[in-house]
C-alpha cells in the first residue's frame, strides 16, 4: 500500500524512515537546512550553466537528446572547481555519501534541477547496466516546498506503472503518463511531495542486480518552481 506523504506527517520525525520495501525507498525530513537549500539553489543560478536536461535516446553512450515528451526540466552540474570554492558543497557531498554508505569517488557530480509549472520528467529507472550506467542508488533532496505539483512517485504495482507510461493510447485518446498518473493519484501510487530539505534515497539495484521495481518519475509542477539535488552513485569509477 501507498504512504501518503503528506506536508505535515514528516513533522518531528528523526532520521530516515522506510516508506517502502520494494522498491526500497528512505526519506529523511530535514536532510540539508533552509539555509544549505537555498545557498544550493543560489549557486545553481550563479554558475550560469543552467541548461536544458537531456535523456537518453539511444544505443551509443552519447546519444543525449532533448525529448520534452519525456523529460523537460533544466539542470547543471558541480563541477570539481565549485566544490573547491564552497565549504558547503563540500559538507552536503559528504553528508550525502555517508548517508547512502557509498565512497565519495564513486559520486558522480551532483546536479542541481530546476522544474517550471508544466514541467516534469517521465517514468525511468536511473540504472542502465547493459549501456553503461549502473547506479546502485540515487539520493534526491528537495531544495524548496513547491506550491503545486512537482511530486516524486513510485508505482507499486504493475497495474499503475502501465496507467502511468510516458504515452499510451486508451480507447481513441492518447495518454501522457506521468501527467495522467499524477492527476489520478491510484492508491498504489507512493508518492513523496516535495519539501525543503526533504530527501529521498533509494535503491536502483537488489543484491547487485538492477530493481525494475525502482522505476519512477516527477510529476508535473502545477504552482510555483520545483528545485532539487540530486547524486548518482555508481558500482565502479567511470567518467560520469
Ligand atoms: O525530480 C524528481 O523528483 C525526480 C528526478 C529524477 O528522477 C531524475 O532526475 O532522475
Ligand atoms: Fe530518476
Amino acid at each position: 500500500a501507498a504512504i501518503p506523504l503528506s506536508a505535515s506527517t514528516g513533522q518531528g520525525e528523526v532520521g530516515w524512515r522506510r516508506v517502502s520495501e520494494s522498491p526500497l525507498v528512505l526519506v529523511h525530513e530535514k536532510f540539508f537546512s533552509k539555509e544549505e537549500c537555498e545557498e544550493l539553489m543560489q549557486i545553481a543560478l550563479e554558475s550560469g550553466r543552467m541548461q536544458e536536461a537531456l535523456v537518453y535516446s539511444g544505443h551509443r553512450k552519447d546519444a543525449f537528446q532533448r525529448d520534452d515528451q519525456v523529460r523537460s526540466n533544466s539542470h547543471m552540474y558541480v563541477e570539481r572547481e565549485d566544490e573547491l570554492k564552497s565549504s558547503l558543497l563540500q559538507r552536503v557531498i559528504a553528508r550525502m555519501h555517508h548517508a547512502a554508505k557509498i565512497p565519495e569517488r564513486l559520486g558522480e557530480k551532483l546536479q542541481i534541477a530546476r522544474y517550471q509549472e508544466g514541467e516534469r520528467y517521465e517514468m525511468h529507472h536511473d540504472s542502465g547496466p547493459e549501456v553503461g550506467r549502473a547506479r546502485p542508488a540515487t539520493l534526491l533532496v528537495y531544495l524548496n516546498d513547491v506550491e503545486k505539483g512537482g511530486e516524486t512517485v513510485f508505482p507499486l504495482t504493475r497495474e499503475v506503472l502501465l496507467q502511468c507510461r510516458p504515452i499510451h493510447h486508451q480507447g481513441d485518446q492518447v495518454r501522457y503518463g506521468v501527467d495522467h498518473c499524477c492527476h489520478v493519484q491510484p492508491p498504489e501510487l507512493l508518492t513523496i511531495q516535495a519539501r525543503q530539505g526533504r530527501a529521498v534515497l533509494f535503491f536502483n539495484h537488489l543484491d547487485g542486480k538492477k530493481d525494475a521495481r525502482a522505476v519512477h518519475a516527477s510529476c508535473p509542477v502545477l504552482a510555483g518552481q520545483k528545485w532539487v539535488a540530486q547524486r548518482w552513485f555508481q558500482f565502479e569509477k567511470t567518467d560520469l
